[in-house]
């Protein structure tokens, strides 16, 4: 059985390598971590518990293929962190109708089923968020990848976050790098409808793109998390 917070979409990808791509969210509750500015509350926080649905692969596939419309297309595992269930069946399953897995996790935990998707998005977590990264358990979800496409996300809301996050990518030289402004207004679990500051969002995003063109570092694709910007906090966008 899986934990799941919420099934929602068709919407659009709103971060990192395959922004702008119609997808169908998958939101896996429950996490190992509880970073300080997490923005999804509501699938970490165990609080929330009773709102997360146990339900079988076959079910989960099966309400993908009622937002689609039986239509492939991208299906995006986030979470909470995805990585503490087990969603390969539901991979597989979806594979043989023709859609693609793209998976959100911090790497704090490895599974086999890394190695069926496209891409994984891994996303260690900054100093801001509290958390310290375990980098042999993280090795460990690369090695797991094995030849699947895999990208590395990065929020950056400070000096030191960025300059973690520039250490990071001179540790990882090959993996494709994507790096994001943090949301300092998330919703609190219970509010989905919570202000949202998007001046101040652009502003550390205005920084955040000055910053790394000041230092010539031009690996990363810079962006802000486009479905904030429209949609400000709201759930199941
Ligand atoms: C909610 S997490 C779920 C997946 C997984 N637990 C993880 O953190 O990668 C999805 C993405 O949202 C990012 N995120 C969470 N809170 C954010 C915030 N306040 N501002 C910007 N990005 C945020 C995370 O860093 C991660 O890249
Ligand atoms: N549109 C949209 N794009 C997203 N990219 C990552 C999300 C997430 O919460 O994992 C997310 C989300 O919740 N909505
Ligand atoms: S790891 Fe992801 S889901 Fe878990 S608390 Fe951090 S941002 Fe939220
Ligand atoms: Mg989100």
């Amino acid at each position: 059985m899986l934990r799941i917070s919420e099934i929602f979409g068709p919407t659009i990808q709103g971060e990192g390598a395959v922004i702008g791509q119609p997808t169908v969210f998958v939101r896996a509750g429950g996490c190992d971590y509880r970073c300080a500015w997490c923005d999804t509350l509501h699938a970490v926080d165990t609080e929330y518990r009773h709102t997360w649905a146990k339900m079988t692969s076959e079910e989960v596939m099966a309400e993908i293929e009622r937002l689609s419309g039986g239509v492939p297309l991208t299906v995006s595992l986030s979470g909470g962190n995805p990585a503490i269930q087990q969603f390969g069946e539901l991979i597989e399953m979806g594979k043989t109708k023709g859609y693609r897995f793209a998976c959100e996790t911090q790497g704090s935990v490895a599974k086999d089923w890394f190695a069926e998707l496209d891409p994984l998005i891994l996303s260690p977590k900054p100093p801001s968020s509290k958390h310290v990264v375990d980098w042999d358990q993280f090795d460990a979800c690369i090695a797991a990848a094995g030849d699947a496409p895999r990208v590395l996300k990065m929020v950056i809301f400070d000096d030191r976050d960025y300059d973690w996050a520039r250490d990071v990518a001179r540790r990882y030289p090959d993996m494709p790098l994507y790096i994001q402004p943090g949301n300092h207004t998330p919703p609190p679990p219970d509010d989905d409808d919570a202000e949202v500051d998007i001046d101040g969002i652009m502003t550390r995003y205005e920084w955040l793109i000055d910053k790394a063109l000041a230092d010539h570092w031009y690996t990363p694709t810079i962006l802000p998390q486009l479905h904030v910007l429209i949609w400000g906090n709201k759930r199941g966008v």
